[in-house]
């Protein structure tokens, strides 16, 4: 992957703001962004994905460009390819497994399901040992399990990138151990370019990679592990 940011943003809530001006040029199939809480990375995480958009700047991936302001480009988030994962992984409650993945397909009212979605859904419940509770809903999955629907729902899609929201946070401290293998054995096998960002330094250490620090909003060192 090469992912070339530079944008700026400023946040205000009452009488408090939050500037965001990171830059960073990342390459490499993994990328970390590790900072304190309340250092920018899901803002930053948010607008490379188009939920958010910045005052000013330019976002490109892998020599597409998303986001121009001075250009007018803003590309949409569906049309980014980029997976997303959520902190809270942000599940469907009221849909079962499979309803959760199959909705990573969803394509609008214009476009019907195509042929072959079906395979794909079932491929990744397969993939994930997720099979035995697809008609469960989200309230009755384990941690790991609920995060592997969540991956699911991402990875169906066939993203050309997949964002990871501190993906280990809500996980109890023996299965975060356990998912973070599984995550570095899913990157090796799928060879998708991960950006994860997290302020746990155990995740930095584990997923390795390109290594950026952010802090106040900046990104102000980078190192490789
Ligand atoms: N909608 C908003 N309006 C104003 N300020 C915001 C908004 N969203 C976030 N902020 C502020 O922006 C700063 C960065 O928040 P952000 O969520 O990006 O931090 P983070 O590094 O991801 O932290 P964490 O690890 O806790 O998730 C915080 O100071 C936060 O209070």
């Amino acid at each position: 992957m090469s992912m070339n940011v530079d944008i700026a943003s400023t946040l205000r809530a009452g009488a408090r703001t939050f500037r965001l001006q990171a830059r960073f040029e990342a390459s490499g199939q993994r990328v970390v962004i590790y900072g304190a809480s309340g250092a920018g990375k899901s803002q930053m995480l948010k607008a490379i994905a188009g939920l958010t958009r910045p005052d000013a700047g330019r976002i490109e991936l892998s020599g597409r460009v998303l986001f121009d302001r001075a250009a007018g480009i803003d590309v949409s988030p569906q049309r980014r390819k980029v997976g997303y994962l959520f902190q809270d992984y942000a599940l469907f409650p009221h849909l079962n497994v499979r309803q959760n993945i199959a909705f990573g397909l969803r394509r609008g009212w214009r476009n019907p399901p195509r042929r072959g979605d079906s395979d794909a859904v079932a491929y990744w419940l397969q993939a994930f040992e997720l099979e035995a509770v697809a008609q469960q809903l989200p309230e009755q999955l384990s941690g790991g399990q609920r995060q592997r629907v969540a991956l699911a729902r991402a990875l169906v899609a066939e993203p050309a990138a997949l964002l990871l929201d501190e993906p280990f946070a809500a996980l109890d401290p023996a299965l975060r151990v356990r998912m973070r293998a599984e995550l570095d054995a899913l990157q090796r096998r799928l060879d998708i370019p991960m950006l994860l960002i997290t302020h746990d330094p155990e995740d930095a250490a584990t997923f390795g990679g390109q290594v950026l620090t952010m802090a106040d909003g900046a990104i102000v060192g980078e190192r490789f592990l």
